[in-house]
């Protein structure tokens, strides 16, 4: 697919430098991010600077804005003993009650929204107009629709003509989260809530890369009632996470991460027969039908490629279009993508910021000079900014064929590749076509069309006509190696429950001898 022509550049003029607002008024405007202390064990803030120092940078800036430690093993310890204490009286206490209590950390959510979204802000660099709706929005849905249901946990019954079984769903014990970084609050919200709306303890471990907004989720758990030692968070990298996922005394691990990290921490879990869910990464596709609403279609890519600058586990990054609307398409894309406005996300403004980190950065840069060296056209952005921080633009890549890199492999960055299509059976065909299979989408008016490719294409999620909502009452995950399990929804109740099957004799016994 032709360009169609270089068009603007959506660079640096935010609507913030537009109204003059100097970088030393948003300065004025920033809080201190520095946390009590690194880790939250048994309801108080724990430090040991023993572990590692980990630098928080203001992606915006590349300034650090705050340092926490990593866990030593003996915070680690503390952490595991302490849940493994609280979760036998957790468990015990009346469902409804666990549930009063994280409805009551959603409303503190709700009520300290601004205060918690500039920390996701500073946190990951998101534009606050985005973390103001999505974040702890988000974890705060989870919570309320989890306390709903702590008091629905509900068994079976079986006949057997007489004799007769019942089953009870019990919690699993101690689990441990453990966090990406493009979504630190919400990804703790939702793994939180159901392992403790149905009496599990959590270790949390976030990305070492954002760990500050966890701590406020487990301050405000606290804060709403929880029993001390039930939401501990503990600071660290990969060698953390993995002293946690091997301790005998978890019963079973949440990972959100990358795919070759979900293989890892899936294996060790294997070793002991630990439970799983596994929420890891993918290379979506978006189907773009001839029928299909335009300004929709766009919109849905827009979303679905540069919302959170890209860094979003379910992006549709290959957006099939039909051949007889592409041009369209691409001329209406580029057209919108070049008023985004770029600028210090915590103005208001801003719906575009930059990468979380550079090394992420670095990672977009490559794969966009590689896309270039096999033959791509870049149609927007594609390079890095010029300005302090971790910047590049929306970026959206023509002219591309299916076994470029592109193409196949998660960027995890703001790059949109566009191709073309010609009919239904070959675009389900390649959009089928990938080891991945977390998300995908498809856009057109004809629903028989609509419900035939959703049932077709093999992704956990598939949104028809809309992309990358996720609200609480939905199951969310991924097929193929984009993970195991779900979380929210009912089904995130079951996967931190197992069922205990309990047999009644009602008559007398037969036995051989
Ligand atoms: N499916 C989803 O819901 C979802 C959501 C957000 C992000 N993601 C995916 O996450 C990735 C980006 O996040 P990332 O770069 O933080 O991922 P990552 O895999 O590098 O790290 C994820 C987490 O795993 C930890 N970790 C690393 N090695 C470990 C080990 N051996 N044992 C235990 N823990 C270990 C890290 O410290 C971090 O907390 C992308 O692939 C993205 O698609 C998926
Ligand atoms: N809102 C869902 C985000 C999950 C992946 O990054």
């Amino acid at each position: 697919m032709s360009a169609g022509g270089q068009p603007p550049d959506p660079r640096s003029i935010s609507k913030a430098e537009k109204t003059g607002t100097t970088p030393a008024e948003t300065e004025m405007t920033r809080p201190d991010a520095q946390p009590t202390a690194s880790h939250f064990i048994d309801g108080a803030y724990v430090e040991d600077t023993g572990g590692d120092a980990i630098p928080v940078i203001y992606p915006a800036t590349g300034e650090t804005v705050a340092t926490v430690h990593a866990a030593t093993p003996a915070v680690v310890e503390r952490a595991l003993a302490s849940a493994v204490r609280a979760q036998v009286e957790w468990a015990a206490m009346a469902p409804v009650a666990r549930g009063r209590i994280l409805r009551r950390a959603a409303d503190l959510i709700r009520a300290r929204n601004r205060e918690l979204s500039v920390l996701e802000t500073l946190d990951t660099g998101k534009p606050l107009q985005e973390t103001l709706v999505a974040d702890a929005m988000s974890g705060a849905d989870a919570l309320e629709y989890f306390g709903g249901l702590a008091a629905d946990v509900t068994g079976a019954t079986m006949q057997f003509g007489g004799d007769w079984a019942y089953t009870i769903r019990k919690p699993l014990g101690v689990c441990v989260g453990i966090g990406a970084w493009n979504y630190p609050t919400q990804i703790a919200c939702w793994k939180a809530a159901p392992a403790l709306a149905t009496g599990n303890a959590m270790v949390f471990k976030p990305s070492e890369t954002t760990p500050l907004c966890a701590l406020k989720v487990a301050e405000i758990l606290h804060e709403a009632g929880l029993p001390a030692g039930l939401f501990n968070v503990v600071q660290g990298r990969g060698p953390v996470g993995a002293a946690l996922t091997t301790d005998a005394r978890v019963a079973k691990v949440s990972l959100t991460g990358s795919v070759p990290t979900g293989r890892k921490v899936a294996a060790a879990a294997a070793g002991a027969m630990k439970h799983v869910t596994m929420e890891l990464g993918g290379k979506s596709p978006i189907l773009i039908f001839e029928d299909a609403d335009m300004d929709d279609a766009v919109s849905g890519a827009i979303n679905g490629n540069f919302y959170s600058s890209g860094q979003v586990c379910s992006n549709g990054t290959r957006v099939f279009v039909h051949e007889s609307i592409a041009a369209d398409f691409l001329a209406r894309l580029t057209e919108r993508v070049a008023t985004a406005t770029l600028g210090d996300p915590l103005d208001e403004a801003v719906n575009f910021g930059p990468m979380t980190t550079e090394a992420q950065l670095d990672i977009v840069l490559g794969h966009i000079a590689r896309a270039r060296a096999e033959g791509a056209t870049v149609a927007a952005g594609g390079s890095r900014l010029d300005r302090p921080g971790f910047w590049i633009g929306p970026t959206i890549l023509t002219d591309l064929t299916d076994d470029m890199a592109c193409v196949r492999e998660e960027i995890f960055g703001p790059v949109m590749s566009v191709l073309t299509f010609r009919d239904e059976a070959e675009a389900l065909a390649r959009a089928n076509a990938t080891d991945f299979g977390l998300s995908a989408g498809v856009f057109t008016r004809d629903l028989a069309r609509a419900h035939r490719i959703a049932a077709a294409l093999e992704a956990g999620t598939i949104w028809i006509n809309q992309y990358n909502l996720t609200p609480a009452g939905m199951p969310f995950g991924g097929s193929k190696a984009s993970g195991i399990g779900r979380e929210n929804a009912r089904m995130a109740m079951d996967h931190f429950t197992e069922a205990q099957t309990i047999y009644v004799g009602m008559g007398p016994v037969d036995s051989a001898y």
